[in-house]
């Protein structure tokens, strides 16, 4: 399942070799796998003959060193649940591979860029990160499709952008965003909740979706106790975008605006 660039070139050529019109699928993640990104891995597995996940803590896109050092890191659980999926090799790159040395070549846009709003405002440089890795990881893939989240709407929304702009042959998927029973969308860091914040994670959502108005929803979050980054209604979009910090943990989320 493990595979460097090189091995995952090389398995892709000989699959390629053997079945020439093969469909294939990436899924990029930064592993600590749910049910999530289950979803984005069952997608691809009914579109596409061969199913490549990526797994990469990408470093240039964490603005916050301590966000970095304790991303959540469970690879055996993570090999587990893409077997179970039916994801049929992984791409799990040292740093070094993706970053080798000296190349100083990023990806970046405009000042006046949608990447500067948002999460771009409250995370400098974030999203130079993620079109960067984005970049690298559809350039070594050579996918048919990509699939992303919704959770994550201005980074697909930014990935689709930069794939038009680029002419790049892989076409970006967007799909639904997996929700707990209580709302609360799945998420990585979720983890990092404690008991508490856990409870109180769901008014998120809650609030999102029934607040007349961004500045509504904003001091009703507030009221609430998160600590809100911004709260955005997009009119051009039909969406509410929104992201909140409750005590050392940033969560992210949006709505279709009714
Ligand atoms: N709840 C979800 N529903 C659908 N897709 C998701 C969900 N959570 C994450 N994804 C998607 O999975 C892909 C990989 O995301 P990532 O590995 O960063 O997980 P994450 O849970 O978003 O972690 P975090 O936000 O804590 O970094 C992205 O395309 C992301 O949009
Ligand atoms: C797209 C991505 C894998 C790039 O590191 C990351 O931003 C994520 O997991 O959403
Ligand atoms: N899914 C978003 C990745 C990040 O927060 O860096």
């Amino acid at each position: 399942m493990l595979h460097t660039v090189a091995e995952w070139r090389a398995s892709r050529a000989e699959f390629l070799a053997k079945t020439p019109n093969a469909t294939l699928g990436v899924v990029p993640t930064m592993g600590a796998l749910h049910a999530g990104h289950a979803s984005l891995f069952a997608a691809a597995r009914r579109d596409c003959d061969l199913v490549l996940a990526t797994l990469f803590v990408n470093p240039t896109q964490f603005d916050d060193p301590s966000d970095l050092a304790r991303y959540p890191r469970t690879l055996d659980a993570d090999l587990a649940l893409m077997a179970e999926q039916g994801v049929d090799a992984a791409l799990i790159p040292p740093v070094e591979e993706l970053y080798p040395p000296d190349t100083g070549t990023h990806y970046t846009v405009q000042e006046d860029h949608f990447s500067r709003t948002l999460c771009g405002t409250h995370r400098p440089g974030h999203f130079t990160g993620v079109l960067t890795v984005v970049m690298k990881l559809l350039q070594i893939a050579g996918a048919t499709r990509a699939y992303f989240g919704e959770k994550d709407w201005q980074q697909l929304q930014l990935i689709k952008g930069m794939a038009t702009a680029f002419f790049l042959e892989t076409e970006i998927i967007g799909c639904p965003s997996v929700r707990g029973p209580d709302g609360l969308a799945l998420s990585s860091r979720n983890r990092h909740l404690s008991p508490a914040e856990r409870a109180l994670a769901p008014q998120f959502y809650k609030t999102l979706c029934t607040a007349p108005d961004a500045a509504s929803a904003t001091a009703q979050l507030t009221a609430l106790g998160f600590a809100v980054d911004y709260v955005e209604d997009l009119k051009a979009h039909q969406r509410r975008l929104s992201a909140i910090r409750l005590g050392n943990t940033r969560l992210i989320d949006n709505v279709p605006l009714s």
